[in-house]
């Protein structure tokens, strides 16, 4: 089967076009394409398949086969994949996810997209706790963007030991489902820089829903206003969040980097 690995900010997977087959044991597949020694070598896998809600839905899987209910910087990727394989000939799209419908508005130039904007809804903050790991405490903000999120600040993120800290967070008692982590340094008001440990996935470049997760967690607590640039290990996102309709956008590239086909 044909397959091709796209990229938004450094997180990338492998994408499938199931509009016609599809092939069976999706989470398995996950896991097999993503390992970057014996397999293709991505932070999941994204299939595209026809909708009866919308125009594509779209299903992705973390690195570990779990399936995520949403991922911002897939869905882009998504937008471009079908506007340059002339699955689509509109730059409005709506795809279904796991986490709704949501609308994308592709800028295209001399027919590829370069940027996409996504609606990526209304976000679902809960109240801050605080939980200990590794012996500290953690004031963190839940928020659900259609996937879970917790977001929690510090000064010093770039010499923060992910690795060791990530998957207690991801796998605390407080999390049955799991959750996502954002690590956020206040750069200023308009900037936040953020290093995230991706449920089923460890530390990635970018996550697009948790930099929505970080815009609404700030703006909520005071520390940004309602629009900011998310500055991520692979790059800059632009999110806002509209005061009219409470909506989440989200804007940023999306990249083909190569394509193949697996046996
Ligand atoms: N990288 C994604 C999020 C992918 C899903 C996440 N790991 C989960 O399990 O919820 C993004 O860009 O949003």
């Amino acid at each position: 089967m044909r397959f091709t690995k796209m990229q938004g900010l450094g997180n990338d997977y492998v994408y499938l076009d199931c509009t016609k087959e599809t092939p069976g044991n999706l989470p398995g597949l996950a896991v097999r394409l993503s390992d970057r020694h014996f397999g293709v070598g991505s932070d999941g896998l994204i299939c595209i398949f026809p909708s009866r809600r919308a125009d594509f839905r779209m299903r992705m899987f973390n690195a570990d086969g779990s399936e995520g209910e949403m991922c911002g910087n897939g869905i882009r990727c998504v937008g471009k994949y079908v506007y340059e394989k002339g699955l689509a000939n509109r730059t409005e799209l709506t795809v279904e996810t796991l986490a709704g419908v949501k609308r994308l508005t592709l800028h295209a130039r001399d027919g590829a997209v370069e940027t996409v904007t996504v609606d990526m809804g209304e976000p679902a903050p809960a109240p801050p706790r605080t939980l200990t790991v590794r012996g500290r405490e953690w004031e963190v903000i839940p928020i659900s963007v259609g996937n879970p999120h917790i977001v929690t600040y510090l000064t010093g993120v770039d010499g923060l030991e992910l690795a060791a800290l990530g998957p207690e967070f991801e796998r605390h008692p407080a999390f049955p489902e799991r959750t996502n982590t954002e690590f956020v340094e206040v750069v200023s008001p308009d900037r936040l820089k953020m290093r995230v440990w991706e449920r089923g996935s460890g530390e990635t470049l970018a996550c697009g829903t948790g930099a929505c997760a970080v815009l609404c967690a700030s703006a909520l607590s005071g520390r940004s206003g309602r629009a900011a640039t998310v500055q991520l290990r692979g790059g800059d996102l632009d999110i806002r969040w509209d005061i009219a309709d409470n909506h989440i956008y989200m804007t940023g590239p999306a990249v083909t980097v190569f394509e193949g086909q697996f046996n």
